[in-house]
């Protein structure tokens, strides 16, 4: 573009500053140069026009962004720029004026100035730079010693780091400058590089006047003259001595290693201290020294391959000077020490904490072990979202539900919907208490996997820092055996395992419990104590299976007795009570009890056998019988054992006589029991004298009691006594041996009779304690006759009669006494071949009184002729019924009229007398 006059004319009256401008025009992006002055041409390093593709010089493009800058601006911008030329350093001052014209795009005005300082680079590198730089020459004596150096250039620096002013010390004589203490070594280090050549290094503390420095010296000769170079090292010393200060106190074991050798080439007292060597021990060992032998090779390994700082990547081991090892975590630097590699390593001792974590995870292991195999469910969730976080294998088995399907799963997914509401208000409830209260309970889950279990489970909230609920802890036991044994168990100790009747311990609370009732609503009840008749001779004669089928079925029999309410126990044995509940009168409680003999005494069906028992009872009424539990159960059995005494297959209501009698017939039984022992017993003879013969046929033996306050006790008193207790057996052996023993000292043609009590039948005892005595006596078994009973055959009939058979097997006469008196005494003597017939007295008293009386011992005389059986009559008190019996046909009379018992001696007379007065009849 042709520039127009006008911009001509404008650059033409600038004058002679024409020659130092540049009209620049911004043209997009670009500028161009629309008239450049020759001066600024060359300035611009003869590229007068900037042209696209050309380099750029440095002036050009300083330039290029003075005029941008003043065009953006509008204002004028100013700056100075140096141009290096030939090592000539020439500056320039620019200065871009932004122009207004009428031609619609940016002009600047640029002038570029004559150069305002021209000078050496060399000189001005020289003396800018902070190391100092002298040049020394040479002083010689007048014999071309050398003698002194003397300054003969040097820079700033130079006089900046010897602290003087650079005039002070240009051309002064090197020993006329202060140089420390160290002024004769740098002289001697000086001349022997003027004297030797080659150069020298070497560093020294400088001190001046108000600081000391630290400078490196190096020394070079250049021509006749040495060239000083001074750099201040100051800053570095002092980070050495820092480094060192930080490396030889630091409380962490430290060293520095050459890192080909791995000898140690430095070390700090703290290792010195924790390892144990001493710091030349040291000096004189490598890292394999302080390693085991077994992990040498891996740190050479390691620091064959390393390629960077193995910080705390892993523990080794180091040993001690006194042997231990110790686990460290290494941190090592590389650097370089005396121009070689080397490493610096710091070792922290982990041991204590190793030992720490070892025991941590120790613990840990060991509380999982624990948590793991405790028998109780345990398990840990999420307080906020109620996932589970930790099962054990408990949980798993109980819930029957794999680990894996429970741990993230919700805690109340794991049971039924009704119960997973529960429990999540209840865990709601526990968090809102804060944890304050574990909640125990005792309650049914439907697992997964195992059913229905009942679970006694103990939850603890676990709250944070602050108290918010965090975890909910849960221990969970399966109590659903245990308790089904307590249950049991509870059950065993309540009730009779026979017929899992309530025992007496469940009764005696149940009676307290109506007491309480009786006390506050006047409720009134019935304790019946009741008793089995007969049932010791089931066990005795068809064994204990069969006894404990009779006691079963006695049970089911009084539980259909009863009314719901109403309580049934077995106390024990054939002992059974009842609690009639809300009795209302004693006429209820005995029509219960009515009902229960009357249910009792049809036969049962036991082991293919029909029996037929019976039952006591005694009835006690609350509250007026009493009014603890103890008390009514005893005045029922008082009642019982008076039913029992009186007539079996009745009842009784307690009176509080009883008291006084059955005592007394208590005290009694206690007593017969001492005489038994202590020889109070003896045996009283009555003769049964021949009617035709008027001799002694036989004597019966009848036991008498000789009580020390009360004289004589009559056996009709005390025998039943004895048969209630089970005394009668060995008193009954007892007599029979003594009685045979007696009679073996008789006339040969005398025999003896001793009665049997029904009861010695139910012993298996009793043949063999016949056949004992008989042997022990040496008694002929003909001349004993056993008397008995019409009972002995009314009850088991079937085992009495065979025992029956059996004695008179062994040759013993069999008698039936008090003929008459039951019911059935004529079909008995179907029954069994009876030896004798003894007529009861009561039938003798009569004679001559009633004619009934004559007539049945008429019948019962010719009975005994006809058959073959002997007849006795007893009681025979009168000479008319001795006469009666005469023309009767009797064989035999017993009674007052010949003789009362006698003790055995006055018998023995009776005897003797009589055979005397036979003889001489
Ligand atoms: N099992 C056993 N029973 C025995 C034994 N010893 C006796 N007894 C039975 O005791 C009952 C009472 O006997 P006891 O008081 O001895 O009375 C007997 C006679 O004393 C009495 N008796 C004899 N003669 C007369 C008389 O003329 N008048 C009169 N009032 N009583 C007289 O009769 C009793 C003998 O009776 P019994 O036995 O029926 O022959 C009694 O039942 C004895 O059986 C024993 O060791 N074991």
């Amino acid at each position: 573009m042709a520039l127009p006059p006008y911009e001509e004319i404008a650059l033409g009256s600038l004058g002679r500053f024409a020659d130092g401008t540049v009209l620049v025009r911004l043209d997009g992006p670009d500028l161009v140069h629309l008239q450049t002055a020759s001066a600024v041409a060359t300035w611009l390093e003869g590229t007068p026009r900037h042209a696209a593709g050309h380099q750029r010089s440095d002036c050009a493009r300083l330039l290029d962004q003075i005029v941008r800058r003043a065009l953006r601006t509008g204002q004028p911008e100013r700056q100075v720029a140096s141009r290096v030329e030939n090592g000539i350093v020439e500056v320039h001052e620019i200065l871009a004026l932004p122009l207004h014209t009428h031609w619609g795009f940016p002009v600047a005005l640029v002038h570029v100035s004559e150069p305002q300082t021209r000078s050496s680079l060399i000189e001005q590198v020289y003396q800018s730079t902070r190391e100092g730089v002298l040049a020394l020459a040479p002083v010689r004596d007048a014999d071309g010693q050398l003698c002194d150096l003397q300054i003969v250039t040097l820079n700033a620096g130079a006089a900046q780091l010897m602290r003087r002013s650079l005039d002070s010390l240009l051309w002064q004589h090197l020993s006329e400058v202060y140089m420390g203490h160290h002024a004769q070594e740098i002289t001697a280090r000086l001349f022997r590089v003027v004297e030797n050549g080659g150069s020298d290094n070497f560093e020294l503390e400088f001190i001046g006047d108000d600081a000391e420095s630290y400078l490196k010296i190096a020394v070079a000769p250049l021509g006749d003259l040495l060239v000083v170079t001074l750099v201040d090292i100051t800053e570095l010393r002092t980070r050495e001595a820092s480094f060192r200060m930080l490396f030889e106190a630091n409380p962490v074991p430290m060293w520095v290693l050459d890192a080909g050798s791995l000898r140690f080439l430095d070390v700090n007292t703290a290792a010195v201290e924790h390892y144990g060597y001493s710091r030349d021990r040291f000096l004189a060992m490598t890292a394999h020294d302080i390693r085991p032998e077994a992990d040498r090779a891996e740190l050479q390994i390691v620091f064959a391959n390393r390629t960077k700082p193995y910080d705390g990547e892993r523990i080794w081991r180091h040993c001690k000077a006194d042997g231990s090892v110790i686990q460290i975590l290494p941190y090592v630097r590389p650097l370089m020490l005396r121009g070689r590699p080397a490493v610096l390593a710091a070792s922290i001792d982990v041991t204590e904490r190793q030992l720490a974590e070892a025991e941590l995870r120790r613990t840990r292991s060991f509380l999982d072990t624990v948590i793991e195999n405790i028998p109780a469910m345990l398990y840990v969730q999420d307080a906020v979202d109620h996932r589970l976080l930790l099962v054990n294998r408990a949980c798993e088995a109980l819930l029957g539900v794999p680990r894996d399907e429970l741990i993230g799963g919700p805690s109340h997914a794991l049971f039924q919907h009704t119960t997973a509401r529960a429990v999540l208000d209840q865990d709601a409830a526990l968090f809102r208490a804060s944890g304050r209260d574990a909640i125990v309970e005792e309650r049914q889950f439907e697992t997964r996997g195992n059913g229905t279990r009942l679970l006694h489970v103990k939850k603890l909230a676990v709250s944070d820092e602050e108290g918010r609920p965090q975890y909910l802890l849960g221990i969970a036991e399966d109590v659903t055996e245990r308790r089904a044994v307590e249950a049991r168990i509870a059950h065993m100790a309540h009730h009779d395992p026979l017929t899992d009747l309530p025992n007496r311990a469940c009764f005696r609370e149940r009676l307290s419990d109506a007491l309480e009732r009786q006390h506050r609503h006047a409720e009134p009840a019935a304790v019946l104590c009741l008793d089995l008749d007969g049932f010791k001779a089931v066990n005795d004669t068809l064994g204990h299976a069969a006894g404990d089928a009779l006691l079963r079925a006695v049970a089911d029999r009084l539980r259909h007795c009863v009314r719901e309410e109403d309580l049934v126990a077995r106390f024990g044995g054939d002992e059974f009570a009842i609690l009639q509940a809300s009795a209302p009168s004693p006429e209820a409680a005995g029509q219960l009890a009515a009902r229960l003999v009357e249910c009792l005494a049809q036969p049962f069906s036991i082991i293919g056998q029909k029996v037929v028992i019976g039952a006591s009872l005694g009835i006690a009424m609350l509250p007026g019988d009493g009014t603890t539990p103890d008390l009514l159960l005893n005045n029922a059995d008082l009642a019982l054992y008076q039913a029992k005494a009186e007539r079996r297959g009745t009842f009784r209501f307690f009176e509080p006589e009883m008291n006084a009698r059955i005592q007394a017939r208590r005290t009694l039984e206690r007593e017969l029991r001492e005489a038994l022992n202590t020889g109070a017993l003896e045996l009283f003879y009555q003769p049964l004298l021949n009617l035709r013969e008027n001799r002694i046929n036989a004597c019966e033996a009848l036991l008498r009691w000789r009580h020390p306050e009360r004289g004589f006790v009559s056996p009709a008193e005390f025998i039943p006594i004895a048969e209630e207790t089970g005394l009668i057996a060995p008193i009954g052996e007892w007599v029979l041996r003594e009685a045979c023993r007696e009679a073996a000292t008789w006339p040969g043609e005398i025999k003896v009779a001793v009665n049997l009590s029904p009861v010695q039948f139910r012993q298996q005892s009793l043949v063999p304690a016949v056949v004992s005595a008989l042997a022990n006596a040496g008694l002929d078994p003909s001349r004993l006759e056993l008397e008995i009973t019409e009972s002995v055959l009314l009850a088991d009939s079937d085992a009495n009669l065979a025992v029956l058979h059996r004695l008179r097997n062994l040759g013993v006469r069999i008698a039936m006494d008090d003929f008459g008196t039951g019911y059935s005494s004529l079909s008995y003597l179907r029954t069994f071949p009876f030896d004798k017939i003894k007529i009861d007295q009561s039938f003798v008293r009569e004679l001559g009184v009633n004619r009934h009386c004559a007539a049945i011992v008429r019948a019962v005389a010719g009975l005994g002729a006809d058959l073959g059986i002997t007849t006795v009559a007893e009681g025979v008190e009168t000479a008319a019924q001795r006469d009666h019996l005469q023309h009767e046909g009797c064989d035999e009379m017993q009674g007052y009229l010949f003789s009362r018992p006698l003790p055995v001696a006055d018998l023995r007379q009776l005897i003797a007398a009589t055979e005397q007065a036979a003889r001489a009849a």
